[in-house]
């Protein structure tokens, strides 16, 4: 099965203090891959060179199984962009502006109907960008990245500043087109939802891959020795693990005294303060 996107050894500077640091990573088709990290750690950059708005320094970049030098106009067709620049007009509505887009893409009609009603606008099809609240616009922005059913769809930050009832809405229909195919490259800060979306996450600091797996498997990697036990009376016990805990475990339900058993388990974003020292 050929990757999505591969990347071996990408290196890119600004002959600033920053650079992207021999970045290596691969998504599957059909993967939601996340690539996390604090302001600053080259998240878009990197975007910005899978989608070829940059050019990279050193190492090898392919996109949809081909070299990225040689990736054409009808290669990036099958590529969706979701950033807060997508140029959308502010004096047309949602409806008029996808209708534009369709247009220039040579995409049916029925197709702008079928993606109003997959992001949940087609009753607001007719209020003008300017009017429209901020998770409306992200909908409509994310209705015009998949316009023209993208195999990969790139997302830079894609709820950030959103309320929590428009992100639940967005999560679910990113879901939704997953299921139906569409490989997901995201970018985001938002722990939370990288754990909630992402089969396979980076996580990137200051240009370097830090981390790197599913959010299951980072967790255990970081996962502390602690034990947490409730008992019948609803006290919290928490235990290292060891024979001694593992004594007390047994006693406790013997007695019957035990109600629940779990060990204790990292957040992404306590994962990545272990990593750095740093709050995300
Ligand atoms: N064209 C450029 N020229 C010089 N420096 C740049 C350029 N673009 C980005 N940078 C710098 O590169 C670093 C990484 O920026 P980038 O936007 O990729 O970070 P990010 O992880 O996406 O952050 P955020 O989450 O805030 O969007 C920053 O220090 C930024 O100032």
């Amino acid at each position: 099965m050929k990757e999505m996107i591969y990347l071996n050894e990408v290196c890119l500077d600004f002959g600033t203090s920053f650079s992207l640091d021999h970045l290596t990573f691969q998504v599957m088709p059909g993967e939601i891959f996340g690539f996390l990290g604090p302001s600053g750690a080259g998240k878009t950059t990197t975007m910005k060179l899978l989608t070829k708005q940059l050019h990279k320094k050193s190492g090898s970049i392919r996109i949809l199984g081909k070299d990225i030098e040689k990736a054409e106009r009808s290669d990036y067709d099958k590529i969706g962009i979701l950033t807060d620049t997508n140029g959308l007009y502010e004096r047309m509505s949602i409806e008029s502006n996808l209708k534009f887009f369709a247009e220039l893409k040579g995409i049916k009609e029925e197709d702008v109907t079928d993606v109003l009603r997959k992001v949940r606008l087609y009753d607001d099809r007719k209020t003008i960008l300017k009017k429209c609240s901020k998770g409306m616009r992200q909908r409509a922005l994310l209705a015009a990245a998949v316009l023209h059913r993208p195999e990969l769809l790139f997302l830079d930050e894609p709820t950030s500043g959103l309320d929590p009832a428009t992100i639940q809405e967005i999560h679910k229909m990113l879901l939704d087109m997953n299921q139906n195919g569409t490989t997901i490259f995201l970018t985001t800060h938002n722990m939370e939802e990288a754990d909630k979306l992402c089969g396979r996450i980076c996580i990137l600091n200051q240009g370097k891959i830090i981390a790197s797996g599913s959010p299951e498997q980072l967790k255990l990697q970081f996962a502390q020795d602690k034990i947490e036990v409730m008992t019948t009376e609803k006290e919290k016990i928490v235990l290292t693990k060891g024979p001694e805990s593992a004594e007390f475990i047994g006693r406790l339900l013997s007695a019957d005294k035990c109600l629940t058993i779990h060990s204790i388990e990292p957040n992404l974003e306590e994962i990545f303060l272990q990593l750095t020292g740093r709050e995300f």
